[in-house]
C-alpha cells in the first residue's frame, strides 16, 4: 500500500513541514519528523480536516489576488491617463501649429493671388489690344461690311477727336466770358474770334454728325451746342464744369460702344468668311462619326453572337512576323505611313518585309493603336464570352510540381488511392494523363504528367490549364535547384502554390526547414502570416493525404473557379499519340461546355469527330464537362500538348479550319526554313569558332520533344550550339536518317526506335542513333556531350532482331511467339523490347528462349525459335522483338 511522507503532504498543501507536523501533532496523529510516512487513513483523515483551513488559505490568495489585481488596474489607469493628458496636450500643441502654419499658408495664398489678378488683369489688357490688331490685320477686306466698319471706327476716331477739341474750345470760351465781366477791353475782341470759331465748328459738325449719330448713343442736342453761342455766355459759363464733364463722359461712353461694338462685328465678319469650308468640314466629321458609331456597332454585334470576350474588341489582333503591307492593311493606314514611321525609327523596311514584335508595338503605338501580336497559337485560339449568370462552380485543375525524386509520382499514386474502396484499389491504373480524386463530395481534377518542363511547354504555348501548383518537397532534403525552378515558373504563370512537405516520415525529416527555406524564395506559410498553405505528408505511408486535399478545396473556393457547361466544350489537349489500333489517341481538359460523343471538334491541326471517350479510370463515357479531363479517340491526326480545341457544329467546319491552318503552318515552315538557313549562313560566317550540334528528335508524344527542347534551349550554348534540325512525333523512319546524314546531325528517340530500313541505311551512312525512354537521361548524355566529358558508360548493344510470325498459348507460360530471327543472335539471358509499328510497347527480359519444345541458349538469324516474354502477353502477329545486352563502353567522344 502506497505510504506518503509528511513533506510531500506538506508540499502538496503549499505549507511547511514544521506547520503540517504542528497539524499532525493537533490531529493525534503519529508523525516525528518530515520524512516520516504516513498510513492512507491518517491521510485521509488529514485532507479531511485540512480542508476548511485551506480553503480559508485559498480565500485569503484569491483575496490577496484580487486587490494586487485592483492596485494593478488603478496604476494603469492612471498611467492611461496620464498618457491620454499628454497626448490631448500634444494633440493641442500640433493644433496651434497647425493653425499657424494654415494662417501663413492663407497670407501666402491671398498675397498670390492678388499677384495672379494683377498679372491677369494685364494680361487682358494685352490680350484686348492684341485682339484689336489681330482684327484689323487679319480680317479679310473684301468683306463689304467690315470694311464699312473699319470706315465707322475712323470716322468715330476723328468725331472724338472733334469733340475733345469742341469740349477745350468751350472751355476757353468759359474762360474768356469769366475774363469779360471783370475787364471788358479784353473781350472786344473776343467775338470775331469765337464767331469764326462758331463757324468752323457748326461746319465741321455739320459733315460729320449725320453719319456718327447713329452710332454715339445720347448724341449731343443741337440747343446745347446753340447754348454754346453768345446769347447765353455767362449762364454757360456758370455750368462750364458740368458741361465738361459730361462731354468727357460721352466721348468716353462712345469710344467704349464704339470699340466693343465693333470688335462684335467683325468677329461675326470674320467667322462668316470661312463659314462656308467650317460647315463642310463639320458635315464631314458627323458624316464620319456615325460611320465609326455603326461600325463599332457592328463589331460588338458580331462578337456577341460570336460569344467573343467584349473587353478585347478595341486591340488590333496582328499575326506574328506580319509584313509592313499586312499591318497597314490591319490598322487601315496607308502603308507609306507605315514605311515613314519605321524609317524615322531607324528601321527601314519595304513593304513585303516582316516585322518584329517589337516594330509592330512600337509603329501602332506611334499611331495611337492598340495592338496585340499573336503567336501561332494565339491566332488559333478562341475567345469566348459567357453571361455571368451561366457560370457554374467547376473543380479545380492541379499540378504537382518539384525536384527530382521528392516524391511527386510517389503523391500522384497516393492521391488516386484516395476515397477509393479498399477491394478497388488495386485496380486503380492510371489509364490516361489526368486523374480525378473525390473528396468531402467534390473533385478535383490532376493533371498526371509532374514536373514544371511540361507545365511550362504548355504555358508557352498558350495553354494555361493549371489553377494550383502542388510544389512538393522532401523534408529530408529541403530546397533543391528544380523546386527553386518549380517556384518561379508558378509564379511566373500567377498560379497559387500549395506546399506539400513530403517524407515527413524519414528520420532526418526537418518540416521546419523546409519552411524557412522557402521563406528565402517568397513563399511564407500562413501560419507564419504568409500567403502559402503548406501541409506535412507522407506520400508513401499515406499520411496527411487528406489534409493535401482540403487545402486544394479551400484555395479553389477562394479562386471561385466558374465555367458555362451548357455550350459548345472548349479547352486543352494534355498529350496527344498515335496508337497501333485505336489511332490518334488525345488526352483533352475541358474549359468550358460540355463535350459529347459524337462532337465535331479541332484541336490544332488536328480535326475529326469524336468515336469515343474514356474518363482517368478507363472507364467508358458519354460526355465531359468542365475541368474534366477526358480521353479521346476519332481525331485524324495528332495535335500537339498544348492545342487548344474547340467543337463545332458542323464537322465541314471543323475540317476547313484545320485544313487551313495546316496549310498556313507549311508556308510558315517553308519561310522558316529558308530564314534560317540564310540566317545560319551569317553566323557561321561570323563565329567560324562555334562548335554546333545538330539534333533530330523523334518521340511518342509532342510532350516529350517540347520538355526535351525546353531543356536543350536552357544550356549553355556558348562553346557548342544545339540545334535541333527536325523534330516529330513518330517513328525514325529513311527520311530521318537522310536528313541526319545531309546535316550531320544526331537522331535522338523517346519511346521509338528506328525501323528496319532506317536501322540499315543509319548503319551505311554512319549517322548516329540514340534512343532513350527517361528524358533526364537524353538530357544528361546530350549536355555531357556538349562539355565534351563524356564518362565511360553502359551502352547497350543490340544482338538481334526477331519477327513475330504466329502466336500461340502455352500453358503456365500464357501466350508465346513464334518468330524468325532476322538479323544477329538472340540469347536466352538477353533483354528485349517489343515494337509495334515503331513505338515501343514492351521493355524486359525473354521468359523462355525455345527451338521446337526445348529450352536453347542461343538462336541464330534464319532460324525460327519461340519466345516468351517476361509478365507480358500482349504479343501480335508482325510485332518485332529486338534483343540487347548492356556492355560497359569507354567512351571515345
Ligand atoms: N520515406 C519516404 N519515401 C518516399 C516518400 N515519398 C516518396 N518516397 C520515395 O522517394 C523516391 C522518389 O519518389 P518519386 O515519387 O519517384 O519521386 P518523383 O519526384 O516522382 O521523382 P522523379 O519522377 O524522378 O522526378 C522513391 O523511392 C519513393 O519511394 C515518403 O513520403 N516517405
Amino acid at each position: 500500500m502506497a505510504k506518503t511522507r509528511v513533506h510531500d503532504l506538506a508540499k502538496e498543501y503549499g505549507m511547511s513541514s514544521k506547520e503540517m507536523l504542528g497539524h499532525l501533532q493537533d490531529m493525534k496523529i503519529p508523525a516525528k519528523s518530515p520524512s516520516s510516512t504516513l498510513e492512507d487513513a491518517y491521510v485521509s483523515i488529514v485532507r479531511k480536516k485540512l480542508k476548511p483551513i485551506l480553503e480559508a488559505r485559498a480565500a485569503e490568495i484569491e483575496a490577496q489576488k484580487k486587490a494586487e489585481a485592483e492596485a494593478k488596474a488603478e496604476e494603469e489607469r492612471k498611467e492611461a491617463e496620464k498618457a491620454e493628458r499628454e497626448r490631448i496636450e500634444a494633440e493641442k500643441r500640433r493644433e496651434k501649429e497647425r493653425a499657424e502654419e494654415e494662417r501663413k499658408r492663407a497670407a501666402a495664398e491671398a498675397a498670390r493671388k492678388k499677384a495672379e489678378e494683377e498679372r491677369k488683369e494685364a494680361e487682358r489688357k494685352r490680350k484686348e489690344e492684341e485682339e484689336r490688331n489681330r482684327v484689323r490685320d487679319t480680317a479679310p477686306k473684301s468683306i463689304p461690311s467690315f470694311t464699312s466698319l473699319l470706315d465707322q471706327i475712323a470716322q468715330q476716331e476723328k468725331v472724338l477727336e472733334e469733340q475733345a477739341a469742341e469740349a477745350a474750345k468751350k472751355k476757353e470760351e468759359d474762360r474768356a466770358a469769366r475774363d469779360h465781366g471783370k475787364g471788358r477791353g479784353r473781350r472786344s475782341d473776343r467775338p470775331s474770334r469765337g464767331g469764326e470759331s462758331e463757324e468752323t465748328h457748326r461746319g465741321g459738325r455739320r459733315s460729320s454728325a449725320p453719319r456718327v449719330g447713329a452710332a454715339v448713343p445720347g448724341p449731343v442736342p443741337e440747343g446745347e451746342s446753340e447754348g454754346r453761342g453768345r446769347g447765353k455766355g455767362r449762364k454757360g459759363g456758370r455750368h462750364g464744369h458740368e458741361d465738361e464733364d459730361r462731354y468727357s463722359r460721352m466721348a468716353r461712353e462712345a469710344e467704349e460702344y464704339n470699340r466693343s461694338h465693333v470688335f462684335e462685328e467683325a468677329r461675326e465678319a470674320v467667322e462668316e468668311a470661312h463659314q462656308d469650308t467650317g460647315r463642310r468640314r463639320k458635315r464631314k466629321e458627323r458624316r464620319k462619326k456615325q460611320q465609326a458609331e455603326a461600325a463599332e456597332e457592328q463589331r460588338i454585334q458580331e462578337a456577341i453572337e460570336n460569344d467573343q470576350d467584349l473587353s478585347q474588341l478595341d486591340t488590333v489582333k496582328v499575326p506574328q512576323g506580319s509584313t509592313v503591307a499586312d499591318l497597314a492593311k490591319l490598322l487601315n493606314v496607308p502603308a507609306n505611313d507605315i514605311i515613314k514611321r519605321l524609317f524615322l525609327l531607324g528601321n527601314p523596311l519595304t513593304l513585303t518585309e516582316s516585322m518584329s514584335d517589337d516594330l509592330i508595338e512600337l509603329v501602332a503605338d506611334d499611331l495611337g493603336r492598340d495592338v496585340k501580336v499573336m503567336t501561332k497559337e494565339e491566332e488559333n485560339s478562341f475567345s469566348f464570352y459567357d453571361d455571368p449568370k451561366d457560370l457554374k462552380p467547376r473543380p479545380p485543375v492541379v499540378t504537382v510540381m518539384g525536384h527530382v525524386d521528392h516524391g511527386k509520382t510517389s503523391l500522384l499514386d497516393a492521391i488516386r488511392h484516395t476515397g477509393v474502396a479498399e477491394g478497388e484499389a488495386g485496380g486503380i491504373t492510371q489509364a490516361i494523363g489526368a486523374s480525378q480524386v473525390q473528396i468531402n463530395g467534390r473533385t478535383i481534377t490532376f493533371i498526371d504528367t509532374p514536373g514544371h518542363e511540361t507545365f511550362t511547354a504548355m504555358r508557352a504555348r498558350g495553354a494555361k490549364v493549371t489553377d494550383i501548383v502542388i510544389l512538393i518537397v522532401a523534408a529530408d532534403d529541403g530546397v533543391m535547384p528544380q523546386t527553386i525552378e518549380s517556384i518561379n515558373h508558378a509564379k511566373a504563370a500567377n498560379v497559387p502554390i500549395i506546399v506539400a512537405v513530403n517524407k515527413i516520415d524519414k528520420p532526418g525529416a526537418d518540416p521546419t526547414r523546409v519552411r524557412q527555406e522557402l521563406t528565402e524564395h517568397g513563399i511564407i506559410p500562413e501560419e507564419w502570416g504568409g500567403q502559402n498553405m503548406f501541409v506535412d505528408i507522407s506520400a508513401k505511408k499515406h499520411m496527411g493525404i487528406e489534409d493535401l486535399l482540403e487545402a486544394v478545396l479551400l484555395e479553389a473556393d477562394v479562386l471561385e473557379l466558374k465555367a458555362n457547361p451548357d455550350t459548345f466544350a472548349s479547352g486543352h489537349v494534355l498529350e496527344a499519340k498515335l496508337d497501333r489500333g485505336r489511332g490518334s489517341v488525345a488526352t483533352l481538359l475541358v474549359s468550358r461546355g460540355t463535350l459529347h460523343v459524337g462532337d465535331a471538334i479541332v484541336a490544332g491541326m488536328a480535326f475529326g469527330k469524336i468515336r469515343a471517350m474514356m474518363d482517368p479510370r478507363g472507364r467508358n463515357v458519354k460526355e465531359a464537362r468542365p475541368s474534366d479531363p477526358v480521353e479521346v479517340l476519332g481525331l485524324q491526326s495528332v495535335p500537339m500538348a498544348g492545342d487548344e480545341f474547340r467543337v463545332f457544329q458542323d464537322e465541314r467546319d471543323a475540317r476547313a479550319l484545320a485544313d487551313e491552318r495546316a496549310l498556313k503552318a507549311r508556308i510558315e515552315e517553308q519561310n522558316k526554313v529558308k530564314h534560317v538557313t540564310l540566317e545560319n549562313l551569317f553566323d557561321t560566317m561570323a563565329d567560324a569558332d562555334v562548335k554546333e550540334l545538330n539534333l533530330i528528335i523523334k518521340a511518342d508524344v509532342q510532350g516529350s520533344i517540347e520538355a526535351l527542347v525546353d531543356s536543350l534551349n536552357k544550356m549553355d550554348q556558348s562553346e557548342v550550339r544545339i540545334n535541333v534540325i527536325h523534330s516529330a512525333v513518330g517513328a525514325i523512319n529513311e527520311t530521318d536518317v537522310t536528313l541526319a546524314d545531309a546535316s550531320n546531325a544526331i537522331i535522338i528517340g523517346f519511346g521509338v526506335r528506328p525501323d528496319a530500313k532506317a536501322r540499315t541505311q543509319a548503319e551505311q551512312q554512319g549517322v548516329e542513333i540514340r534512343c532513350y525512354s527517361v528524358i533526364y537521361k537524353a538530357i544528361e548524355e546530350i549536355d555531357a556531350a556538349r562539355i565534351g566529358m563524356l564518362k565511360p558508360t553502359e551502352q547497350e548493344v543490340q544482338t538481334a532482331s526477331v519477327e513475330v510470325r504466329n502466336t500461340f498459348k502455352v500453358p503456365k507460360v500464357g501466350i508465346a511467339a513464334g518468330c524468325m530471327v532476322q538479323e544477329g543472335e538472340v540469347s536466352r539471358d538477353d533483354l528485349c523490347r517489343l515494337v509495334r509499328d515503331g513505338i515501343v510497347v514492351y521493355e524486359g527480359k525473354l521468359a523462355s528462349l525455345r527451338r521446337y519444345k526445348d529450352d536453347v541458349k542461343s538462336v541464330k538469324a534464319g532460324f525460327e525459335c519461340g519466345i516468351g516474354l517476361d509478365n507480358f502477353q500482349d504479343i501480335h502477329v508482325g510485332d518485332i522483338i529486338e534483343t540487347y545486352r548492356i556492355e560497359q563502353v569507354a567512351r571515345t567522344e
